[in-house]
């Protein structure tokens, strides 16, 4: 059995919509297909998903909301009567249910919001259940109520509970094909909750784990993971095979193509994942496995992201000072902030973070907090940072990696701010100034891949 996820991408039309029946019906293991919410049909189009958010606001904010409510359901409307669906019913009730949604949640604005997200995905997959039923297949929406998908109650950051597994095993005994909505499960309260952005690739790959499925497929817009972001590199090696460890170190580190969080129900349960194109089936794609041989490739990929932060303090003796970087890291825990990385030396420490977090007065407390409860010599923030992260198995046994990234940042003139490695086994971290992150990758992946490149 295959459990296969079709993204925002696959779904974005009723030609994409075609694509995606035509492959269900090639294999008739594919009996479970998660769906997103219709996304972008070209460039600079508007997810379903962010009108949806769009919409939340504007009700939030007792703003005037019905131009968006429109988009969003002239959208299914066009896909249903590019497949010459006669679903009239279906699409009104689309925006009876939006409306509905909106008066019942008016005073809990964080439900509205799940709620009305959440939607985008599962009137896809009514439709398309019923396009694939219109078609001939016995083809069945399930709700991830009703599959079993329980989750914790953190509206827009849901972490799936292990008792959804034992729900989902009954899948396996259902006929036909079931479609199921992706992003969103439902608490132990009844409510609905949705996964951070991006998830259906997480309910896709909790779904395969569920029933055990012999293969996690999920169907994207390109023919494979390149071991760079296709957007910085022009045609960039296509990677054949991964390794869980390096997708998710990958994935968290700016490769948007496969969610970080989707790697663990699937590895925990031993399924391989296999990245392809609703374009172009055919192509072999990406697969993500326990292990690979990585004899001659050292280094699988190197991924970037921009937006993080350094807060860099210095305070003399901090080596003898017992409990200091519990202090430090306490009271960024009272205010809510995770951290990337913590260099350190004998009397410095930095502190990466993503910038966003310090938004209105956060950034000014939480230095005067660490000026004067921890008594340092100096504390700043240095901000338009961008994270490179070069990502391989075999990069442990490997003499000369790090030398390669220090001597090709040399050669492009870029000044390396700072560079982490050692707790984590197959990555390496330089942190850079933003303007130059794109020249950065460009670099490695001359100095890892390729003498030849044609940057964008
Ligand atoms: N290393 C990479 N390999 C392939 N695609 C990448 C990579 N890094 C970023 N991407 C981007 O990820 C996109 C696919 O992910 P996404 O937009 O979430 O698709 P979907 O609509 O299927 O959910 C690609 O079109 C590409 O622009
Ligand atoms: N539609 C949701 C969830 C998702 O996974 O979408 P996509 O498959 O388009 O990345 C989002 O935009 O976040």
């Amino acid at each position: 059995m295959k459990v296969a996820k079709f993204g925002g991408s696959s779904v974005a039309s009723a030609e994409q919509f075609r694509k995606v029946a035509d492959i269900v019906c090639s294999d008739v293991e594919r009996r479970i297909i998660v769906v997103s919410a219709p996304g972008k049909r070209y460039k600079g189009d508007v997810k379903i998903t962010d009108l949806l958010i769009q919409l939340a606001d504007a009700a939030i904010h007792d703003e005037p909301y019905d131009s968006v409510l429109e988009a969003i359901v002239k959208r299914y409307e066009e896909i249903a009567r590019g497949l010459e669906l006669s679903v009239s019913s279906l699409i009104s009730h689309i925006a009876d249910d939006l409306q509905q949604k909106i008066d019942t949640y008016r005073d809990a604005p964080d439900r509205l919001m799940d709620a009305i997200k959440a939607s985008g995905e599962d009137h896809n997959a009514r439709l398309m259940a019923f396009y694939l039923y219109s078609l001939g297949l016995e083809a069945h929406y399930v709700s991830p109520r009703e599959a079993g998908i329980f989750v914790t109650d953190e509206p827009g950051n849901a972490q799936i509970l292990p008792e959804s597994y034992e729900k989902l095993k009954d899948l396996r005994k259902r006929h036909g094909v079931l479609v199921i909505p992706g992003f969103f499960g439902y608490s132990l309260t009844g409510h609905i909750v949705t996964f951070p952005r991006g998830g259906s690739d997480i309910t896709g790959s909790i779904v395969a784990a569920g029933v055990g499925a012999d293969v996690y497929e999920n169907f994207t817009d390109v023919d494979s993971i390149y071991c760079v972001n296709p957007a910085i590199v022009d045609h960039p090696r296509q990677l054949k095979e991964l390794t869980y460890r390096e997708m998710r170190e990958l994935s968290y580190s700016g490769f948007s193509v496969f969610h970080d969080e989707a790697l663990e129900p699937v590895y925990k349960a031993g399924i391989p994942v296999c990245v392809k194109n609703t374009n172009n089936p055919a192509a072999p794609g990406t697969w993500i496995v326990a292990e690979r041989n990585h004899n001659d490739e050292p280094v699988a990929g190197i991924a970037s992201d921009v937006g993080f932060c350094s807060i860099n303090i210095s305070k003399y003796l901090m080596n003898r000072e017992i409990g200091f970087g519990r202090k430090l890291l306490q009271i960024l825990e009272d205010e809510g902030i995770s951290y990337e990385h913590v260099p350190s030396g004998i009397d410095n420490m930095s502190v990466i973070l993503r910038a966003n977090q310090l938004e209105g007065e956060k950034e000014k407390r939480i230095l005067d907090r660490i000026q004067t409860e921890l008594q340092v010599d100096e504390v700043h923030i240095e901000h338009g940072l961008a994270l490179v992260m070069v990502v391989g198995e075999g990069m442990e046994r490997t003499v000369g990696v790090a030398a390669k990234a220090t001597a090709a940042f040399a050669e492009a003139n870029i000044n390396i701010e700072m560079i982490n490695q050692g707790s984590s086994e197959v990555s390496m971290m330089f942190g850079v100034k933003e303007e130059v992150v794109k020249e950065a990758v460009r670099a490695l992946y001359e100095a890892y891949f390729s003498s030849h490149i044609h940057s964008l």
